[in-house]
């Protein structure tokens, strides 16, 4: 995907005038969060916004590149002036370089000095799951159609009570997988992790199928059938369940079991049926372990965030039958149509003019189609899966 480009606003060819900026800077891939003002079209705020004089419309941005190609992402930031902002401030034309931005993830630590030396910024460290907590609070409450299950090929979004919201189990899929149980506002405890997690997927993927991008592993997995690699309970029985345990004869019985075959060599096997296969192992095994961890805490919804899950339907699905098979439909899989941008939105929280309390969403929306960062699509909040071509519109109320 192209990022390297200027950044236009409804085909304004001006750059769009920044006033935020901040990173998670994880182990595969760098996400930003900015805020851009709209042009000339501060409103008074709603009438049951108590406390605030004025407000500030604009949208936010996400974007992401990969960690290995950080000189990309330095660019873009250069290039689309990210670092000029000035706040929330009602001035024309805010101009005035900040000195740090935000930034949480391991890289805002091993990639300090080198953004020192080609931006002139320090980055100030915010702590990961601090922001992973902040940012799903953020998408949970103030975003609409944020939610939603996926069970049967369907989803659905859900409507969250704000009163009923905690405590929720919150799964982060990333290079490796940390599990969160969140009881409030930075109220949380990291109780479990995994390291077999996106990086796994993507790793493994890489090496046995010569995949060159993650998305055209993922693509393979479309195509795939999995039951050419796995050892499925019918290959165990003579094609009969054994349902005295509950397994059907479909069920998988041993992941790549089939790959232990003596006359069969890698060579022999389909990429798309090792990418599907890998696939379904993975995340069948964090579902598992997601409910596992649901159970030690009695949480009935466990919400499932980062980038490893990119909205792929099968994804979705395997971790929702596990946690639904496990539990006996007693705990509920949820996914986050911002799924990746968790740490980043958290970080971008952070700031200390800028709190949930002073942002208030009005809609989600699609960049204009000449205002994308680098595809044009029609996005369709069922379908789609945001890889940065999507805004937030919102406003930023202040005393
Ligand atoms: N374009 C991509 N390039 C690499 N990995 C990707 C891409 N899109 C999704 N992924 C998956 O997302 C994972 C990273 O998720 P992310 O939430 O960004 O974690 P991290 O903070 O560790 O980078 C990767 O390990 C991989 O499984
Ligand atoms: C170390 C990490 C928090 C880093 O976050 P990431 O870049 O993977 O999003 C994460 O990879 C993790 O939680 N790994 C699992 C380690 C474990 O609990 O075994």
């Amino acid at each position: 995907m192209e990022h390297n480009r200027e950044v236009e606003i409804d085909g304004n060819s001006n750059p769009i005038q920044i006033s935020r900026l901040a990173l998670d800077i994880g182990g595969s891939l760098i996400k930003l969060v900015f805020f851009s003002r709209n042009s000339g079209d501060d409103e008074d705020p709603p009438k049951d916004l108590v406390g605030v004089s004025s407000g500030v419309n604009g949208r936010l941005h996400f974007a992401k590149f990969e960690t290995a190609k950080i000189n990309d992402c330095l660019q873009f930031i250069s290039a689309n002036k990210l670092l000029l902002g000035g706040g929330f401030q009602h001035q024309e034309n805010c101009t005035n370089d900040r000195s740090f931005i935000k930034a949480t993830g391991g890289g805002a630590y091993k990639f300090s000095e080198l953004f020192k030396e080609k931006l002139g910024i320090s980055l100030e460290k915010e702590d990961e799951m601090d922001c992973l907590v902040t940012g799903a609070n953020f998408l949970l409450k103030a975003v609409n159609q944020e939610a939603f299950t996926y069970l049967n090929g369907s989803k659905e979004f859900v409507q969250i009570d704000h009163n009923d919201l905690y405590p929720y189990l919150l799964v982060n899929i990333g290079s490796g997988v940390s599990m969160i149980k969140v009881d409030g506002d930075g109220k949380f405890e990291r109780v479990s992790g995994t390291s077999v997690g996106g990086g796994t997927f993507w790793g493994l993927g890489k090496l046995l199928t010569k995949s060159q991008s993650f998305d055209e592993l993922l693509e393979l997995s479309h195509r795939g059938d999995n039951r050419a690699i796995d050892t499925l309970v019918g290959d165990i029985y003579g094609g009969m369940d054994y349902l005295k345990i509950g397994l059907s004869s479909t069920t998988i019985a041993s992941s790549f079991g089939k790959a232990t075959s003596h006359n069969k060599e890698l060579e022999d096997y389909k990429p798309e049926d090792i990418s599907r296969s890998l696939l379904r192992m993975i995340s069948n095994n964090i579902g598992q372990i997601s409910y596992l961890n649901a159970l030690r805490f009695g949480l009935k919804r466990i919400i499932f965030g980062g980038f490893f899950i990119r909205s792929h339907s099968y994804t979705m699905d395997t971790i929702a039958v596990a946690v639904h098979f496990w539990s006996k439909g007693e705990a509920k899989a949820m996914f986050l149509r911002h799924e990746g941008f968790l740490g980043a939105l958290g970080a971008f929280m952070s700031y200390e003019t800028h709190s949930l309390d002073d942002l208030v969403v009005n809609q989600v929306m699609p960049l204009p189609v000449n205002a994308s960062l680098g595809t044009d699509t029609n996005y369709d909040p069922l379908k789609g899966d945001l890889n940065g071509t999507e805004s937030i519109q919102c406003s930023v109320y202040r005393a």
